[in-house]
């Protein structure tokens, strides 16, 4: 369980990103945080796994008082915690098998970590994680070689391997084409449906955090403005998501098929 008790977070620039944030999210549910561009998505699934610190407030992750963590229990707390970015941050220039085995050694440097050695059960779990995500044959292809696609899955891979409970990803099918996005957003509902691991989501595709997400929140200038069912949400809502530019969005059309 993932609990935001009235959280703050105020950059250094005197930004406040976050205000008044109270959320409680069980384990194993699939969340869509959308919202506008600067709206504070971002901050808050970062706040999650302390690349942010928040500034008011706690953050509990079963029990744990995410602030209080030092050190090594960072790192401890990490690797349960599992990250996805829209630049799928792989070492282009080597295996899809060695980007996987980074997940083993998070200690090391990148360099240590591509050319590092591995045990013959890591490689199995690596497979295995390959296999998870439909890429096994990708294996020993170099990840330069593979569509954008493949690898956001090699990425989706690697945090598999590392055995999370909980997966954070920021805007994982942004740079993705529609069809593309697809088949990544359907790893990542199969994950979750059937490993229980939570997924925590920022995505600008409204009509495909409707169709994937169990659960929505809204945010607007670093406020919680819906949360709820992703079946519950309407244009009303969107509207108060969005505001004045939610009318103006061209894909109004196209939504209107997906919400009531
Ligand atoms: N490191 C930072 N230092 C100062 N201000 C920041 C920092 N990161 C984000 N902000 C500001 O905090 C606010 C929330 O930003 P955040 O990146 O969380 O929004 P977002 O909803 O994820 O936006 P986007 O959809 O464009 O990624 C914005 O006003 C942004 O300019």
């Amino acid at each position: 369980m993932i609990e935001f008790i009235d959280v703050e977070k105020k950059y250094n620039n005197g930004t406040t990103a976050l205000s008044n944030v109270n959320l409680q999210i069980k384990q194993g549910e699939f969340v869509a945080v959308i919202g506008l561009s600067g709206a504070g998505k971002s901050t808050l699934i970062r706040c999650i796994n302390r690349i942010h610190d928040i500034t008011k407030g706690k953050i509990m992750v079963d029990n744990v008082d995410v602030s209080k963590l030092r050190g090594r229990h960072i790192r401890k707390f990490r690797r349960r915690i599992g990250m996805i970015f829209q630049s799928f941050n792989l070492v282009t220039r080597t295996t899809v098998i060695n980007n996987v085995l980074v997940s083993f050694v998070p200690e090391l440097p990148m360099w240590r970590k591509v050319t590092g050695i591995f045990t013959k059960q890591h490689r199995t779990k690596a497979l295995e994680a390959l296999d998870k995500v439909g890429i096994l044959d990708k294996a020993f292809v170099r990840v330069d070689q593979l569509s954008g696609g493949q690898q956001q899955r090699v990425a989706l891979a690697r945090t598999l391997a590392q055995q999370p409970d909980i997966i954070l990803a920021d805007e994982p099918i942004a740079s993705l084409d529609p069809v593309t996005s697809r088949i990544v957003m359907d790893d990542f509902k199969r994950i979750n449906q059937e490993m229980n691991i939570s997924v925590i989501m920022n995505i600008h595709h409204v009509e495909i955090a409707l169709e994937y997400a169990d659960r929505v929140i809204g945010i607007r200038k670093g406020e919680v403005v819906f949360d709820g069912k992703a079946s519950k949400v309407t244009q009303a809502i969107l509207q108060e998501i969005y505001g004045g530019k939610w009318e103006s969005d061209q894909a109004t059309e196209e939504l209107t098929a997906h919400v009531q």
